[in-house]
């Protein structure tokens, strides 16, 4: 008798990601046709982000399977972020349940968590930190996450209330991070499967008690507002949010290739952006260029918002002699003689 049609389903999900990181790592370690036959291939290491909560942990024991199939190694990082009281037995157990899985090297990283953009995303900045450097330092070729579709359909829905535009509808993508380290094998899986998964494998998981905190806006998101959507709307809702994604995300990489074209387009001779041209672009492309201008001149993208991109279209579109305007990173944009100039104070 084959698995459980859940267990099969993560199962499937994790080969499919394995099989494209061997594909990138043997392309990425061919030895050129004339060149001296290189030594043994290495086989790539691949580290699943573990929390001990459902997700990750039903990811675990798909990552353990599928990696004994493969030339694949397999090893596990656990964060302990210390903001519950007794988060290093957690973190410990957790180690005890992937080295059990055979994951090697398994380990778990305790960081200090800050401030900065408030609980969820000083703790979110701290871990990517922390996975980081454990895939530095031990040469891995990739790092899985265990985000389901319900947790895209989430994250499509803080983007929307934000009303920052497209990219931020466009959730998070099945691989991201420099050099394509971070894979999210279950972005296609919907929660209940992934749970039953752990159901079905006797997975012992651990709750994590902010998950269902009425503080956290994501968790009111997940027990109060996706529910009274799909009781509104039908339970399609959280498919077609993550298909929103998806389509957002396709729409907005078409968008910025426009935007970084016409960009060369817009500036006169001295590289200046003439005020005239940027009014004949699309708004959508306008922005867009603005966006990319300002952040060259050293605005920092993370606290550069719709508003400070719509106040300097206005000097574009809306130009009644204002004075300049200042953006985050001590940056100005003002409009003279027909061009306009972005300068870092
Ligand atoms: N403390 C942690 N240590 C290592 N990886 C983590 C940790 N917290 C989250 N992750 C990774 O990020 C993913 C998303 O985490 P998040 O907390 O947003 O979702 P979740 O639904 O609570 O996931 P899970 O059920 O796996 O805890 C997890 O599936 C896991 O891969």
């Amino acid at each position: 008798m084959g698995p459980h049609p859940a267990v099969a389903a993560i199962r499937l999900a994790v080969r499919r990601v394995l099989h494209d990181v061997l594909t990138e790592h043997r392309a990425g370690t061919a030895a050129p046709t004339d060149a001296v036959p290189s030594p043994e291939p290495t086989t790539p290491l691949v580290l699943v982000a573990c929390s001990g909560g459902a997700d990750s942990m039903a990811l675990a024991s798909a990552l353990a399977f599928e990696s004994r199939k493969l030339a694949v190694r397999a090893g596990g990082i656990t964060v302990d972020h210390g903001l519950q009281g007794g988060s290093d037995v957690r973190a410990a157990e957790v180690v005890t349940r992937l080295t059990a899985m055979r994951l090697d090297p398994v380990e778990s990283v305790a960081v200090t968590v800050g401030r900065e953009g408030g609980p969820e995303a000083a703790a979110r900045d701290a871990r990517y930190a922390a996975l980081d450097d454990a895939a530095d330092r031990h040469g891995a070729a990739a790092i899985l996450l265990g985000h389901t579709r319900d947790d895209q359909a989430e994250t499509v829905l803080l983007g929307l209330a934000r009303g920052s535009g497209i990219r931020s509808l466009s959730g998070m993508a099945a691989v991201s991070g420099a050099a394509r380290r971070y894979r999210r094998p279950f972005l296609q899986l919907d929660r209940q499967t992934v749970r039953k998964a752990c159901v079905a494998q006797e997975l012992a998981v651990w709750d994590d008690p902010h998950n269902s905190d009425p503080a956290y806006t994501r968790s009111r998101l997940r027990h109060e507002g996706l529910p009274a959507l799909e009781k509104a709307l039908g339970k399609g809702v959280v498919e077609a949010l993550a298909r929103t994604a998806q389509l957002s995300r396709d729409d907005a990489d078409a968008l910025d290739s426009w935007a970084a074209d016409a960009e060369a387009l817009v500036r006169d001779e001295a590289g200046r952006l003439e005020c005239a041209k940027l009014h004949g672009l699309p708004p959508a492309v306008r922005r867009r260029v603005l966006r990319r201008a300002v952040i060259a001149e050293g605005a920092p993208a993370g606290s550069l918002f719709a508003r400070h991109i719509e106040e300097v279209d206005r000097l574009i579109t809306g130009w009644r002699g204002q004075g300049a305007i200042n953006l985050p990173g001590r940056v100005e944009a003002r409009r003279q003689g027909g061009r306009l100039v972005i300068r870092q104070g």
